[in-house]
């Protein structure tokens, strides 16, 4: 379903609403390689838009359960904007997890092909490597796809990672390219947002309040005095149908 020649054509895959014992309601998701994964920004977004325009959502804030725990979302009524609250990210490498003694993953060192990079690692429910780049003009698809193949599967991750190259602009705005954990280039990722906006106030380059420009648009994330992150920005719906059995193997 995700192949682009083949298929429908995305980044990953949704499957719900599932029942929950906990939340209203509950979603599954998995990457185009198959691997099933704990949290998306981006997939709660277009998730919670699902639920709005099938009239499931009986009232405001919904509640929804992932593997990577459990968010709030709702459509903004002012803005027709999706709002999520992403539950709070951590940098502990035993929580996101990276090897090693037990650490807040800030701001260290990885050589990879004499290359040195600065890295920082949070988990916001799924696990995410911010390489920082000091110069914004070296940020591009190319450095994604250059660099990315190699962090996701090094050993320092031990179930792999997603990777974001992140500049700061201002402090109220960073760039990032995204490398995702079983899936390659991506234009946006809600959750590689809150990742690097996390890394960018901690690295002390941004306020409490960072515009995430990607590829495919801009994502605003708050970042709370908890660690809590609030995620907003819009999903555009594509098309709605039925698959042929045909283009399944
Ligand atoms: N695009 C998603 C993240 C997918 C992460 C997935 N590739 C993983 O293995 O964790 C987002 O908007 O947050």
């Amino acid at each position: 379903m995700c192949n682009p020649h083949y298929g429908v054509g995305s980044d990953g895959l949704l499957h719900g609403p599932l029942t929950s014992d906990t939340a209203d309601f509950r979603v599954r998701m998995y990457n185009p390689d198959g691997s099933e994964f704990e949290k998306s920004g981006n997939g709660l977004r277009i998730f919670t838009r699902y639920l709005f325009d099938m009239e499931y959502i009986q009232h405001d804030p919904v509640t929804i359960e992932t593997k990577g725990g459990l968010v709030t979302a709702q459509v903004l009524r002012e803005n027709g904007l999706i709002r999520v609250e992403m539950g709070k990210a951590s940098l502990r490498s035993d929580v996101i997890p990276v090897r090693g003694e037990s650490r807040e993953m800030l701001d260290e060192v990885l050589e990879i092909e004499n290359r040195q990079f600065r890295i920082s690692a949070v988990t916001v429910g799924n696990p995410h490597c911010v390489v920082f780049i000091e110069n914004p003009k070296e940020l591009s698809p190319d450095l994604a796809k250059t660099w990315g193949p190699l962090i996701e599967p090094h050993p320092l991750f031990p179930h792999k990672t997603n990777v974001q190259f992140m500049s700061p602009l201002d402090e109220r705005n960073i760039r990032i390219e995204i490398w995702e954990r079983g899936v390659g280039y991506t234009m946006a990722s809600g959750s590689s947002s809150c990742a690097a906006a996390t890394v960018a106030y901690r690295l002390g380059f941004c306020g409490n309040d960072v515009n995430v420009h990607v590829p495919g648009g801009v994502i605003h994330i708050q970042i709370h005095e908890d660690s809590s992150l609030t995620m907003t920005a819009p999903v555009v719906k594509i098309c709605e149908g039925k698959l042929s059995s045909e283009c399944l193997p």
